[in-house]
């Protein structure tokens, strides 16, 4: 049996993820990233920072090496440096790190009009860094920036720098496409003809997505024999981003088996939600494997679908990413989709009641309203009549308020079962001192109330929703992860009514 080409992994969220505008990550973020990268994601590489960005950055650099040092992890920790004399280097002595990635120019237009030398004079410069970095024990890899403009208008300066860079003590090559303008079949042909011609390297292939081809790129970088790759979680990176990494390891492992990777499929959307939140940016909903509704039927054709023989089966499934499928509820929902949600709530309706709450969403979704899970029992209530919307809780009164210079206060009295209970409390804003007196008086309960992981508002448009605010909150217990919805005309009070419908989800 032929033996499956292993693919090197780098990831580089944290210097060219972080060239992303906008996006700026703490030392400490950084050194949490790195150590999951390395241990839970089991990525190969990590590319940290860029040397001379920052006094932080210098830090953060620090404190991973320190704890990559301890690990027995530190030459899998990277960082970018400039071919600038000493200075980078003192820098990496500076930081600890043993490995560099040597950013050198990789076309004879930018070496001709942004460093003004001539490939001579660059080689000989960057010959000199090399051969310090070896003597203080640093390892050099080499960037070719710009170098897919220079395959293409000054492919004798790419050959001409390669005949120099292999009689170097170098450990690899890598073959940034730095303004994502390679096609598919550019990136086999011009990566097949370097490894062809120069076998005893090692090239890294590194995309980024200005058209989005980086993870077409990739692949056929890959095909063409290309020996490691680089990535960024979410797929972050300057103007469209570099190729993301979730996405690529999906493609690898489903359409290339003849290639092998060390990374855990597994823990792709946590490090993803992680990044997410440490840069601040939302990973688009639609965003193959980690956003929020990739993995979300909403035709009720495709719900029904699902229960007969598993119709709209695919390789690409939820569980391997630790997610779960499920089913929409709007103006698209059939009898299926419905039936989905009622069985994940422990309902069940007869065929006649399932019809009319089934009209009722698609009525909501005329709206333009969201319908989510814990809403149906408020459907089913108002349409059949029933009570069958749990009010073991219920917000009797609160008192909010809010004052210049003072922090944000909250009275609050709530009904469970048949207590009440009063609490005060202050918080960073309005809602926030609500869930802190909430807070309050559950812990008296010795009760845990779940956690907020996301907080969205929105002003529903058109239909008879046009002044109404509508709060949709995430919330995470030790065994779920579910939404709710509240909707007013004042945007603290639709939060709070979402959050009395969590309440009353709770056991
Ligand atoms: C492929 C990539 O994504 S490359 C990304 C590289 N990383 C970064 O740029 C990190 C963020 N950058 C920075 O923090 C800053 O630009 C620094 C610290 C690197 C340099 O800052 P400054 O000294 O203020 O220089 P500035 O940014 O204005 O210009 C860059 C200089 O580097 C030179 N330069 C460009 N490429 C290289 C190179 N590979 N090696 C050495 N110098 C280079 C430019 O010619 C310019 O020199 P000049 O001032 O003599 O014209």
């Amino acid at each position: 049996m032929k033996t499956r080409r292993y693919i090197e992994m780098m990831d580089t969220t944290l210097r060219d993820g972080e060239q992303t505008s906008g996006v700026s990550f703490s030392a400490s973020e950084k050194l949490a990233l790195a150590q999951l990268l390395l241990t839970e994601v089991k990525v190969d590489r990590v590319e940290v920072a860029s040397a001379r960005v920052s006094a932080g950055e210098l830090d953060a650099v620090k404190q991973i090496t320190r704890w990559a040092a301890n690990a027995g992890l530190l030459d899998k920790v990277e960082v970018l440096t400039f071919v600038d004399g000493q200075a980078s280097l003192d820098w990496m002595k500076a930081s600890g790190a043993k490995v560099m990635n040597l950013l050198t120019k990789g076309s004879l237009n930018h070496l001709t009009h942004q460093l003004k030398k001539t490939p001579d004079c660059h080689f000989a410069d960057i010959q000199q860094v090399i051969a310090n970095a070896h003597q203080l024990g640093i390892q050099t890899n080499v960037y070719l920036e710009d170098w897919s403009n220079g395959m293409r208008n000054s492919p004798e300066y790419v050959l001409q720098y390669l005949d120099f860079i292999r009689t170097q003590p170098i450990r690899r090559v890598l073959l940034p496409d730095t303004l994502g303008v390679l096609t598919p079949a550019e990136s086999y042909t011009f990566v097949h003809q370097l490894v062809t011609r120069y076998p005893a390297l090692h090239f890294d292939f590194h995309a980024h997505n200005d058209y989005d081809l980086g993870v077409a790129n990739v692949m056929e970088a890959i095909r063409a024999g290309a020996h490691g790759i680089h990535l960024t979680v979410n797929g972050l990176g300057e103007r469209a981003g570099n190729a993301p990494m979730a996405s690529v390891i999906a493609v690898l492992r489903d359409f290339m088996p003849e290639v092998r990777m060390g990374v855990v499929e597994k823990s792709l959307y946590q490090v993803s939600k992680i990044v997410e939140t440490f840069s601040g940016l939302r990973i688009p909903d639609n965003k193959p494997v980690v956003g929020d509704n990739v993995f979300t039927q909403t035709a009720g054709i495709h719900a029904d679908g699902d229960k007969k023989n598993n119709l709209y089966f695919n390789a690409l499934l939820p569980e391997r990413f630790g997610r779960k499928r499920s089913y929409a509820l709007g103006k698209m929902s059939g009898k299926a989709n419905i039936e989905n949600n009622l069985r994940e709530l422990g309902i069940q309706l007869s065929e006649d009641d399932l019809k009319k709450v089934t009209q009722r969403v698609i009525e909501l979704g005329d709206l333009k309203e969201v319908v989510t899970r814990e809403d149906l029992p408020y459907v089913i209530s108002d349409v059949l009549h029933t009570s069958s919307v749990s009010s073991r809780v219920e917000v009797l009164n609160y008192v909010l308020t809010h004052s210049k210079d003072l922090k944000p206060s909250a009275t609050l009295r709530v009904r469970i079962d048949e207590e009440q209970f009063e609490e005060n409390a202050q918080g960073d804003g309005q809602y926030d001192a609500f869930m802190n007196a909430l807070k309050s008086i559950y812990s008296r309960k010795k009760m845990v109330l779940p956690m907020l992981t996301d907080y969205a508002v929105r002003i529903p448009t058109g239909g008879r929703t046009d002044a109404l605010c509508e709060t949709i909150i995430t919330w995470k217990s030790t065994t779920n992860e579910f939404k709710t919805r509240g909707l007013d005309s004042d945007q603290t009070v639709s939060a709070i009514k979402a959050t009395q419908k969590m309440l009353n989800t709770l056991d």
